[in-house]
């Protein structure tokens, strides 16, 4: 048997041991073996091959192989992995085993959709405290939860010990939000707002955009109709000049000077 239980997995407490340091690749791919293992243990599976898991995450199987592999897990041969304790490994690398508390700031369009999401409770957050700087917003309850004035942070970020602050202020705030939130204590940040944030060392920062996505996907649009010579739609379907004086046909990849 090579998946062993991590000493602090399932309730246990005391001291956190040293955790592998993971490639920040596994460690983006650790979530989708997670929602995929949930997935298999709500159906009734029990243990599910190197194969089937990658399948239900999405990736190739040798690399999942090698991901977990940075576990300590290894699976047993013809058999596969134990299901529930691999979601016991990998919650307890990925420090699911205690719910964090997170805070919200800015509870417009964005953060009203985020405050209201029941996903978070299943994947292992709590979100503790909802603030905006809009008087009119503030004393709005949503999801059992009163919207709080941004000035009350301090107090409440220290009785939720709030452990990830969650942005979805417009971008001119967003620094200053970051500031304020880095002042009491928070050291990793969720950024929706589309901007750099500047944070000093010790303080992670993750950021969400769904428009860089789009955008991502717009490119592969682009590029395919370049390959197949069918024209993109839309109004810059006609487009052939490319800025810097490159220039493409629609059978032509653009070429770099
Ligand atoms: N990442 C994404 O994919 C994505 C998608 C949609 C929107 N956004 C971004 O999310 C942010 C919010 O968008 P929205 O449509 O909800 O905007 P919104 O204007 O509806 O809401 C913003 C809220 O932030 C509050 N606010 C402003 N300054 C503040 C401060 N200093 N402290 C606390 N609260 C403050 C406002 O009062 C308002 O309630 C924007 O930056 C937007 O560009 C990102």
């Amino acid at each position: 048997m090579s998946q062993h239980r991590h000493p602090g997995a399932s309730g246990h407490t005391g001291a956190v041991p040293a955790l592998p340091d993971l490639p920040e690749a596994t460690v983006a791919r650790l979530p989708e073996y997670l929602r995929a293992l949930h997935n298999l243990a709500e159906t009734g599976h029990d243990t599910v091959s190197s194969e089937a898991l990658a399948t239900a995450a999405g990736v190739n199987s040798a690399k999942l192989r090698k991901d977990l592999s940075h576990l300590g897990s290894y699976g047993t041969r013809g058999v596969g992995y134990d299901v529930a304790l691999l979601i016991d490994q990998i919650e307890y690398v990925l420090g699911l085993t205690q719910r964090r508390a997170v805070a919200l700031v800015g509870v417009g369009n964005l953060g009203h959709a985020l405050a209201g999401y029941a996903g978070f409770v299943s994947r292992g957050f709590r979100i503790a405290a909802l603030f905006d700087a809009d008087e009119s917003r503030v004393g709005e309850e949503i999801n059992g939860l009163v919207v709080r004035h941004i000035d009350d942070l301090a107090t409440i970020a220290a009785q939720e010990a709030i452990a990830i602050g969650v942005i979805a202020t417009p971008a001119p705030a967003a620094q200053s939000v970051a500031d304020r939130l880095v002042a009491v204590g928070v050291t990793s940040i969720l950024n929706f707002a589309p901007c750099v944030l500047s944070v000093p060392d010790g303080v992670d920062v993750r950021k969400v955009d769904l428009a860089i996505e789009l955008q991502i996907l717009s490119f592969h649009e682009h590029r395919k109709a370049s390959l197949t010579g069918i024209p993109a739609s839309g109004p810059a379907a006609g487009l052939t000049a490319l800025p810097g004086g490159l220039a493409a046909t629609g059978t032509q990849e653009a070429v770099g000077s």
